[in-house]
């Protein structure tokens, strides 16, 4: 049974999300918003390296194969990691918005363990816009893309500028990200779209 708290339930003057006209088309992958990123990075060694696929209106699906790196009982993910993944497919729902945002609040539940060696069949939404929030929701099954539901989550995320990031990055990080064109223009175009 799901408890989401009153912060996760849209204000009454809330909008319905509107796909942005740029986004990529339903079963398009969307790419690595940072190569580095731990969720969906294809640089990142340890990460979970998440591909998601843009679905229609506003939602998209992901799959997350749980590795022996990702355990925390024997043989089992650990609940961290399966948040990440829920953390991540709904960040990747912004793209579709075309706006950066970034996590403000994360609700989990964890309705059945999820084993390594399978695949986590992720999908998630955007339900509701008010201002410069973002509610979505996620959904993780096992056992197939219609199997049953192992984890779900709600979440706010809240639009943010670039300067975010580089007010906010350790320094390297910052300038190796600036020093890349393909970042640096895809950032700023996200940013001045309305
Ligand atoms: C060169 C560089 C290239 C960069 C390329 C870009 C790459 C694009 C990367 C994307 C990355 C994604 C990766 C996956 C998702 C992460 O993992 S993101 C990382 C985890 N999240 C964070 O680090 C966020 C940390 N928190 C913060 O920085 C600040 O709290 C925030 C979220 C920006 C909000 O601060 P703020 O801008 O000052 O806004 P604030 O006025 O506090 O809040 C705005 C509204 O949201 C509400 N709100 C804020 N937080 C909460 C909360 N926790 N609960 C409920 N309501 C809240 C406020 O009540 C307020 O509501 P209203 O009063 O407007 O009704």
């Amino acid at each position: 049974m799901s408890g989401t708290s009153a912060s996760l339930q849209p204000p009454a003057d809330a909008v319905t999300p509107v796909r942005h006209p740029d986004a990529p088309a339903p079963g398009e992958l969307l790419g690595a918003h940072y190569g580095e990123c731990f969720g969906c990075g294809g640089e990142q060694p340890h990460g979970l390296h998440l591909q998601a696929r843009a679905g229609e209106g506003v939602s998209l699906t992901a799959e997350f194969a749980v590795r022996p790196e990702h355990q925390g009982a024997p043989g089992l993910a650990h609940g961290g990691i399966l948040a990440t993944a829920l953390d991540e497919t709904l960040g990747s729902l912004n793209w579709l918005l075309r706006t950066i945002a970034v996590t403000g609040r994360l609700e989990t539940d964890f309705r059945r363990p999820v084993p390594v060696g399978t695949t986590l069949h992720l999908e998630a939404e955007v339900t509701a816009v008010a201002g410069r929030k973002i509610y979505s929701r996620a959904t993780g099954r096992v056992g197939g893309p219609d199997g049953p539901v192992a984890v779900r989550a709600e979440a706010l995320f809240i639009e943010v500028k670039v300067d975010h990031f580089i007010d906010n990055g350790r320094p390297e990080e910052i300038q190796a990200a600036m020093s890349d064109p393909d970042q640096v223009r895809r950032a700023r175009a996200f940013e001045v779209n309305p």
